[in-house]
């Protein structure tokens, strides 16, 4: 996943509509991430997301679809309809393992991250998104706009390749990669005008500010 020689890598998540997908292609994100749970204002249907795939050049980013304590069912009328090429699971690590194996395709694992305890000593899937834990009453375990400490990672001997998400922004995302290590970055509130309203400016912004620390 993340290049260690190379360019940090972005993936913009919680993409609703055209114009943000069209801006993260052109800004040239490495992923692009659909939010399959009812409880997100970032939710879409497998058939939206088919349909904004639908005219995406064959240059486009990889695409990954959230699933939040989903069945297999869930997971399979997803996969029926529209391309995933990654699926990222907030569930326990041997949900993730199993649905890996059902479907053939890469996973990643959501790990809520507080203190350095939480930070996983071991993986068994394709990669890790460490992210901020959700408040236990919070609607849902992602996107809720929230950082947690950046240098916990710094000397965190990752597993596997991972990426850093929660809270961040292309006003703080610099300093975020610097801190924590991070060489794979993802984003969703902080492109946002308001929960599932993406702002163009701020995807590009994003991007560049990522790319620019290298
Ligand atoms: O975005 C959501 O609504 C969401 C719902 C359920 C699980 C995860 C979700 N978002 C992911 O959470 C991280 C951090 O997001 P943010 O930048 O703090 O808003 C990211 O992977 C989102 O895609």
């Amino acid at each position: 996943m993340p290049d260690p020689g190379g360019d940090v890598r972005v993936k913009i998540c919680g993409i609703v509509d055209p114009v943000a997908l069209a801006t993260a292609c052109e800004a040239g994100a490495d992923w692009v991430g659909f939010v399959f749970f009812a409880r997100s204002p970032r939710s879409v249907t497998a058939a939206q997301v088919a349909t904004l795939l639908h005219d995406v050049g064959p240059r486009s980013p990889q695409t990954v679809g959230l699933f939040v304590r989903a069945s297999d069912d869930e997971v399979a009328r997803v996969l029926d309809v529209t391309r995933l090429d990654i699926l990222q699971i907030y569930d326990t690590p041997e949900r993730a393992m199993a649905i890996r194996e059902q479907f053939r395709r890469p996973v990643w694992l959501a790990c809520g991250v507080a203190t350095r305890t939480d930070l996983p000593e071991t993986c068994a899937v394709d990669g890790l998104v460490i992210e901020s834990r959700a408040p236990v009453d919070a609607d849902r375990p992602g996107g809720n706009a929230r950082s947690f400490d950046w240098s916990l990672t710094a000397r965190w001997p990752a597993p596997a390749p991972w990426l850093l998400a929660g809270g961040l922004t292309p006003e703080n995302v610099a300093a975020a990669i610097a801190t924590s290590g991070a060489r794979a970055v993802d984003v969703s509130s902080g492109v946002e005008d308001a929960p599932g309203r993406k702002n163009p400016g701020r995807i590009r912004n994003f991007i560049q500010a990522a790319r620019a620390i290298g």
